[in-house]
């Protein structure tokens, strides 16, 4: 069997990755918040860990891996799209205005994410649905110490759990010193953050043992893994901007109430895309949406492409320098694939890339090999199993088939031309365009053959058209 080795956040190292049931792999990654567009980079722990999915899934087996990715429907920046909406002039309640709000959002996610070629994950829960599931959560923490109620909050006290700030390598007082933390009267330590707090009339809110309230942001991510994975399993993913406070609360929260169970064995943290230099990101106001992209043009697989060729614990810029590379390779490999015949595997070499902490860079490295050696069949299994070609050759890549069959014609009819005035200049021309746009031109007495080579670039063509 492929020994895959992940790097953890935890140890800080790249380990041997041992599943706790190899019938059932259990993954969990921490979703979107509904409220918006995903930007570019809400699309790069997508891609990432649809990687690591399909790999997981190649080597234990499709039905062997459960992967599970919440949405976050109850926050207050969605409560605040919805109030201005309201505010706007939209007709309905604010509650239904919300409920639009995110399953609209959730429909765009779905479409963006689709068009990235990301599997939709095994299972997808919405914490708006297990609101039982944190409530029972939250009196198990304070039946054992671990959270306390004061003025209708109730705040997890991370002085009841000593590990807290090992994920991340801080200790508390660091953490007070660095953090931009809510000092709120109630709170026994500045660092207690919220599991459960209240809400006014005008917001979302559920009954529960300290009144009318909302979970939490930390706590929803507690509850519905444990509730789909159990108490321990095995990945554990995000952005590594998540690790503070995010990741670390909710290893305090499962640990404390689950401690038989250790939550997520490996933690996997991908880095940023940034735009110069900083965080792409809704707060900086620095980002484009995957949409954005798409409705330019720019097809999907071209932005997975990209995402790809940086390892994913290196931050990387979007650069059209990229995408331009990126769309020639695959329209190159794509017509090179579309010649495989039978069925095949993908290269082993690609498969142990992969299996290195997901060294997708080195994958593509494998494929400009493949793609050399003029290997067309586990050219093709490679790239299906990296995601990209699902079927025949998408519309963008294809070989406009019609263009090719005009420019034989014209070839052929100035071969004819040029066998009556022995003048060929016309002919040499065009033969040596089409073969510097990759296209093998195969001339007999019964007439003229284009055929695209591994090479073929069609927009090389477009002077001759
Ligand atoms: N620039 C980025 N690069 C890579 N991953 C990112 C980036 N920004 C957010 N993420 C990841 O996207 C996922 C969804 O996060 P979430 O919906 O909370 O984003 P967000 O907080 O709304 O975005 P922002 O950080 O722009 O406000 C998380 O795993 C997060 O780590
Ligand atoms: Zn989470």
């Amino acid at each position: 069997m492929t020994e895959i080795r992940l790097y953890n956040t935890k140890t800080r190292q790249k380990e041997r990755f041992q599943p706790i049931d190899p019938d059932n792999v259990r993954m969990y990654v921490c979703g979107p918040t509904v409220y918006d567009r995903a930007h570019l980079g809400n699309a790069r722990p997508v891609i990432v860990f649809d990687v690591l999915y399909r790999l997981l899934r190649h080597v234990y087996g499709p039905d062997h891996v459960t992967y599970v990715r919440n949405f976050t429907d109850v926050d207050d920046k969605i409560n605040a799209t919805a109030l201005a909406r309201k505010e706007a002039g939209a007709k309905g309640t604010l509650e239904e205005l919300i409920a639009e709000r995110t399953e609209e959002t959730i429909a765009w996610y779905h479409a963006d994410m689709c068009e990235l070629r990301t599997l939709r994950p095994d299972r997808e829960p919405r914490a708006t649905q297990w609101i039982g599931a944190m409530i029972a959560m939250i009196e198990d923490l304070i039946a054992k110490g671990h959270a306390y109620a004061a003025e209708g909050h109730v705040l997890f006290s991370v002085d009841s759990y000593r590990d807290y700030g090992k994920l991340s390598g801080r200790s508390v007082d660091d953490m007070i010193a660095g953090a931009r933390v809510e000092v709120a009267p109630y709170k026994r330590n500045p660092m207690d953050f919220v599991l459960w707090k209240p809400s006014s009339d005008d917001l979302p809110g559920w009954d529960s043992p300290w009144g009318r309230g909302r979970p939490g942001w930390h706590i929803e991510c507690s509850a519905m893994a444990y509730e789909l994975l159990g108490e321990t399993f095995d990945i554990h993913g995000g952005g590594i901007d998540l690790q503070f406070p995010h990741h670390e609360n909710e290893i305090a929260q499962s640990c404390c109430a689950h401690p038989e169970g250790g939550f997520a064995r490996f933690w996997l943290h991908n880095e940023m895309l940034q735009v110069e230099g900083k965080k792409m990101s809704k707060s900086l106001g620095n980002f484009f949406t995957v949409r954005d992209l798409l409705d330019q043009g720019v097809p999907g697989e071209v932005i997975r492409f990209v995402m790809l060729s940086t390892h994913y614990r290196k931050p990387m810029d979007w650069t059209e320098k990229k995408r331009e590379e990126a769309e020639r390779t695959l329209r190159k490999w794509y017509a090179q694939a579309a010649t495989a015949i039978g069925n095949g595997a993908p290269y082993q070499g690609v498969v142990a890339a992969l299996s290195d902490d997901l060294n997708t860079a080195q994958a593509i490295a494998e494929l400009h090999q493949l793609s050399l050696a003029d290997d067309a069949t586990t050219l093709r299994h490679s790239l299906q199993f990296l995601g990209f070609m699902g079927g025949d050759v998408p519309d963008w890549a294809s070989v406009p088939a019609a263009d090719l069959a005009a420019l034989a014609e014209r070839l052929a009819s100035a071969r004819a031309d040029a066998m009556a005035t022995k003048d060929f200049g016309q002919v040499d021309a065009m033969k040596s365009a089409l073969l510097a746009a990759g296209v093998e031109v195969r001339m007999s007495k019964d007439g003229v053959d284009l055929v695209p080579g591994p090479d073929f670039d069609p927009a090389k063509l477009e002077g001759l058209l």
